[in-house]
């Protein structure tokens, strides 16, 4: 298997690593994807997968979600469902039976209860009926985690699982069961340990029973160890050559007093003296994690662990003793500014305490090999990469979890202002989803705390291109409202469904605030919104859509002082959600108050009652007049 490449392309899919391979070299991995290389023209060959060693290859591929899965359209599956919906729900939808080098999982499984008609029976809240001829069947709209309840209710029906896109609130069964759906592969342990360790290739034997095959590495370590011990010869026998002579000085010359202290404080600062001193220790109230630990739990930084990379470091994904998962951020080098960052990251998310704030498990210590923070793991990608990357597609994110989104997002930022915090680095790259599409906003790195008196810290620009604010940019003074300006161009990509950044757009339009604000003041919002949302079709959404957009142009004002705090954006955005005027009572306490950390200004009745961020002179609908308040239409 020398000749197997670590990755390969499969045209406009990306990148894929073992455990698939292209189908023109079976050996190199275990699940053959087909037609890697047909990408001559635009109608090219859909890619399908194999899941089956001479089995069907009837699925076609739609992208590479995480290195190990995979998202897919049963198209049989899909012609079925349209055509007799009762008949491929008496069933449970099943994948190929799993082979022991390893296991494929369905990440999103929903549950469906198929009982005997007519049992007159007033059902659970959220759950709909769909009736066949023979049996109906009930489901959970809103697919809610916990079941035990709804088990024990329709205790005489049967169970079936199915595929379903994502977990969405829907009425509509042939939305919620689908044909589209992310599998997950997950390696056997003896593969998993033959692979990432042996640097071995899985295979069956004529009985269907696992070997690592292991033949080049183990070439390779033979001559590995045949060098080691040519090595160690040779240094034996010069270390007797050295101590020999050194024997014979001593006997004719006097003793070297430097050459003795010399000796001693070489002693004093050998590393290997105080291996793991850091394990179980506590850092600012957080634990503090042994180098060793999160070698072992990342599998030694193994690259097919790597999440992703930022400005500061490498992230991996970790399973640890205890079994939660976590990502591990490698930072890139000892050096002291990042000492500083990491430090400063850490001191500030100990403080934090939200439920739409990345947790941080502990870190390691300064003093460490290297400096390691341990963050909760969030398993569902970035909004980024739902929005305009690996795992965006059609429809996938409708308009109400964009809200949910944008509400979730709002509610984390403005808890941090008023923990006098400012972010620093808002954008889409940086607000993680869970399985259920809740928000949990990453990323302290450039946080700053700034004292209560002062109204802007002075520092060097930080912060990504596309989500800079102008002033900001300007005169390197940095305020909240520098995050709101961000969180500005976060709302219009979750309009939009566009990048904050585009070379490929006209000049002029390259940066998304910039055609947002244009697009508005010409009256054409429609052009921008993803035309996937209902924006057209749906009046209660166009209305969200368009308040949200006003809300965006305030955020994106060049002068900050026109721009809303990110207090005053949650409501908004909680009032357009609910279309409710009078939303004040029904902020919930957590939303924004830092529970942890109360700020001696802080007054929540006065926020409470602080009315409503006025509405814009104009509807975005509008033309509008660009003297009053034009935000900023350059980057
Ligand atoms: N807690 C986490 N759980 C799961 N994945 C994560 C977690 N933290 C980071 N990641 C993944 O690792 C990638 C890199 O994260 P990182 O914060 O280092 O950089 P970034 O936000 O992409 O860039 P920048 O350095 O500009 O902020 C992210 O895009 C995300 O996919």
């Amino acid at each position: 298997h020398r000749a197997c490449p670590h990755s390969f392309t499969c045209g406009r899919l990306g990148t894929f690593e073992y455990p698939f391979t292209k189908a023109e070299q079976p050996d190199c991995g275990l699940i053959l994807i087909h037609d890697c290389d047909d990408n001559h023209n635009s109608s090219s060959l859909p890619k399908k997968i194999q899941l089956e060693n001479n089995g069907r290859i009837g699925l076609e591929v739609n992208g590479i979600t995480q290195q190990n899965s995979v998202s897919i359209f049963d198209e049989d599956f899909h012609k079925r469902l349209q055509e007799d919906t009762c008949g491929s729900l008496n069933h449970n939808y099943s994948l190929p039976s799993s082979s022991p080098l390893f296991s494929i999982h369905i990440k999103f499984n929903v549950s469906l209860f198929r009982c005997k008609r007519g049992l007159n029976m007033k059902i659970p809240q959220h759950y709909y009926r769909y009736s066949c001829h023979d049996f109906d069947i009930y489901y959970d709209g809103l697919d809610s985690p916990n079941k035990t309840e709804a088990h024990s209710f329709f205790s005489s029906c049967s169970v079936l699982q199915f595929p379903s896109k994502d977990r969405t609130d829907t009425t509509d069964i042939l939305s919620f069961v689908s044909a589209e759906m992310i599998l997950q592969v997950v390696l056997s342990d003896d593969c998993d340990n033959c692979y990432n360790h042996r640097g071995g290739l899985c295979r069956l034997d004529k009985n269907r029973k696992f070997y690592c095959d292991a033949s080049e590495s183990k070439r390779k370590s033979t001559i590995l160890k045949l060098l080691l011990g040519l090595v160690a010869g040779i240094s034996v026998i010069l270390s007797a050559i050295v101590i020999i002579g050194c024997l014979l000085r001593r006997k004719h010359a006097p003793s070297d007093p430097h050459y003795q202290s010399r000796n001693t404080d070489n002693n004093a600062i050998d590393p290997s003296s105080n291996p793991d001193p850091e394990s179980g220790r506590v850092y600012f109230g957080i634990p503090l994690f042994s180098y060793k630990e999160l070698e072992k739990a990342t599998y030694n930084f193994h690259h097919a662990r790597k999440l992703g990379s930022g400005g500061f470091g490498t992230v991996y994904y970790g399973k640890l003793q205890d079994g939660r998962e976590v990502a591990v951020k490698r930072l890139f080098e000892h050096n002291y500014r990042r000492v500083e960052q990491f430090m400063n990251e850490v001191e500030i998310l100990t403080r934090m305490h939200h439920r739409n704030l990345v947790s941080l498990y502990g870190c390691t210590s300064r003093h460490s090999h290297e400096l390691l923070l341990v963050y909760e793991y969030v398993p569902n990608g970035t909004v980024a990469c739902h929005l305009h990357g690996d795992l965006a597609r059609r429809g996938t994110l409708p308009w109400y979890i964009r809200m949910k989104i944008a509400i979730e997002t709002a509610s984390a930022l403005a808890y941090l202002h008023a923990s006098d915090t400012i972010h620093r680095d808002v954008k889409t790259k940086n607000i993680l989803l869970t399985n259920h599409f809740s928000v949990k906003v990453a990323d302290f790195g450039l946080s700053r705390l700034f004292p209560h008196d002062v109204t802007h810290v002075s520092t060097a620009p930080q912060g990504t291109l596309g989500y800079l604010d102008p002033e900001y940019h300007q005169c390197y003074q940095l305020t909240s409202k520098s995050d709101v300006y961000s969180f500005g161009v976060v709302l219009m990509e979750l309009i939009s469904s566009m990048p904050a950044i585009d070379m490929r757009r006209h000049k002029d339009e390259i940066n998304l605030s910039s055609l947002a604000v244009k697009k508005i003041q010409e009256s054409a919002l429609g052009e921008l919104v993803d035309d996937s949302l209902g924006f057209d079709s749906d009046d209660e959404v166009k209305r969200m859509i368009v308040s949200v957009a006003e809300l965006a142009f305030q955020c994106l004002q060049r002068e900050r002082e026109l721009r809303p705090s990110m207090d005053e954006v949650l409501k908004v955005l909680m009032r357009i959600e609910s279309g409710n005027v009078d939303m004040a009572e029904h902020v919930e306490e957590e939303d924004v108050r830092p529970p942890s950390l109360p700020s001696p200004d802080w007054d929540e009745l006065a926020f409470l009652k602080q009315t409503m961020l006025p509405t814009s002179p104009k509807n975005v609908t509008d033309k509008w007049d660009s003297k009053s308040t034009t935000p900023s239409v350059s980057s």
